[in-house]
């Protein structure tokens, strides 16, 4: 038995979720985690990264979205004569990521809020 995490096992998730999303579709669970020959490996291995595959363009979606989102914010803000950035909020977010991952977290959040600050360049 080994301690690989295993698409749907995510903490704060029920386990038990009736509607598999796209990337919960594997049937390898932590209890049928193969232990075994070189093929069962390679094919469980192959199994658990077209998961994460699945995941990862998940993740960049929703960053699309995000991006969206944020940059509609800044132009109704600066529309209002305000500032593109608001360093209050943008610490808001980095404590969340920080609480979670910790100092990866907030390494991730400032590489977010930068995406999201992306395609409009110049800051007032
Ligand atoms: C989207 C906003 O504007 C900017 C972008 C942020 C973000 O992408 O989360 C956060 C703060 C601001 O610097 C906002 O103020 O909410």
């Amino acid at each position: 038995m080994t301690d690989l995490p295993v698409p749907g096992s995510a903490p704060g998730r029920p386990s038990s979720t009736s509607t598999a999303l796209p990337h919960e579709e594997s049937t390898m669970t932590l209890q049928t985690l193969p232990t075994g020959d070189k093929a069962t490996t390679e094919a469980a291995i192959a199994e658990l990264r077209s998961s994460i595959d699945v995941l990862d363009a998940e993740i960049i979606g929703l960053l699309e979205h995000r991006r969206e989102l944020s940059e509609a914010v800044q132009e109704v803000r600066i529309a209002a004569g305000g500032r593109r950035t608001e360093f209050s909020r943008e610490n808001v977010i980095i404590k969340r990521y920080a609480d979670r991952f910790g100092r990866p977290g907030s390494a991730i959040a400032m590489k977010i809020l930068e995406i999201c600050r992306g395609s409009i360049k110049v800051s007032r």
